[in-house]
């Protein structure tokens, strides 16, 4: 499989505050990678900086490459038209992707501007989209403004455009979070259809471990803007390494019986302070198993399988 994604030793900070540490990771042809990690673990920061459109002061150092360009060392118009041909965002407010007084269909066939396809070939590519996404009647729904369509139809529309230019990758930043639970296990249901038949590569950005059980080949687990653990969904799911990724299933609503409670558990404490990152482990303060050595030593990266690793001084290969 041929590696569309190689991200290596990217870090992202705000002037003292370091959003985004060392991360490398991939994702090839054809696979679906999820990354995941709590609120304010650096989800974001490292989402913008996959596009090559970090926030506005926001310092930047290591590789993105996209089949092999590095986003990062080229100019903006390079990094422009990479995004505008070989890379599309689905965004957790799918109207970002849209201007909210014209039509779906005008909008639709717009983004394939860079096609030779003629315009009423375009029309009927967009319109084959959006009933492949689950549109009911797709040319009524060409014909409407965004905001007179409902939540669910609007996220199912901006995974279209996405989808209509065959970007060689598709980011999806918390591509569920908006929506209520019926419409998330829909829009799962229909991105997995889609990893079938796109070949381009998926990644997944979320707080929800479920979605990454049950959408994803490989995982990434982010903590304090460090990959703290990656491995296949299953060795991640099912065989946690990283007390971490553990106290993330274990506060996962899909792993709590029906009804057995009323609030969901939460990790106990809060992200260190990234202005002054601790010197050892960064998840060493929340955790059961820490010993004194995790308080003073930055954890090895401890390789578990050929597929999994680990950042933490517990794990014996
Ligand atoms: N534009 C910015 N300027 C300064 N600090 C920022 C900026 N954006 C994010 N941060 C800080 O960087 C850290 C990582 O934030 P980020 O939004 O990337 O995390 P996240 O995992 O996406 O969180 P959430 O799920 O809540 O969006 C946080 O401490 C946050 O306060």
């Amino acid at each position: 499989m041929s590696e569309i994604l190689s991200v290596e030793n990217l870090s992202l900070s705000y002037g003292p505050l370091q959003a985004v540490r060392q991360v490398s990771l991939t994702a090839r042809a054809g696979e679906v990678v999820g990354i995941v990690g709590e609120s304010g673990c650096g989800k974001s920061s490292l989402a913008s900086a996959l596009i090559g459109l970090p926030p506005e002061g926001a310092r930047l150092s290591g590789a993105v490459r996209i089949s092999g360009a590095d986003l990062l060392a080229m100019p903006e118009e390079g990094r422009r038209r990479l995004r505008g041909d070989r890379i599309a965002m689905i965004f957790q407010d799918p109207m970002s992707a849209f201007n909210p007084v014209l039509t779906l269909g005008a909008q639709l066939i717009d983004f394939q501007h860079r096609s030779a396809l003629s315009r009423r070939a375009r029309q009927a590519k967009a319109e084959a989209m959006l009933a492949r996404v689950g549109l009911p009647d797709p040319g009524l729904a060409m014909q409407r403004c965004l905001h007179e369509l409902s939540g669910g139809m609007r996220q199912r529309a901006a995974i279209a455009a996405a989808l209509l230019v065959s970007p060689e990758l598709l980011i999806a930043d918390e591509p569920t979070t908006a929506l209520d639970v019926t419409m998330e296990a829909q829009i799962i249901h229909l991105l997995r259809g889609l990893r079938d038949e796109y070949h381009g590569a998926i990644v997944i950005i979320t707080h929800h471990l479920g979605v990454v059980g049950e959408l994803c080949d490989r995982v990434y687990v982010l903590y304090a803007g460090e990959v703290v653990e990656e491995g296949t969904a299953d060795e991640i799911y099912h065989n946690p390494r990283h007390p971490y990724t553990e106290a993330l299933i274990a506060c996962d609503p899909a792993h709590l019986a029906p009804g057995s409670v009323i609030r969901l558990p939460v990790i106990a404490g809060r992200l260190p302070d990234m202005t002054r990152p601790p010197e050892g482990c960064a998840f060493a303060p929340r955790c059961a198993r820490a010993e004194s050595r995790c308080h003073l030593q930055p954890p090895p990266r401890v390789q578990v399988s050929d597929s999994q690793a680990a950042l933490c001084h517990r794990v014996a290969p």
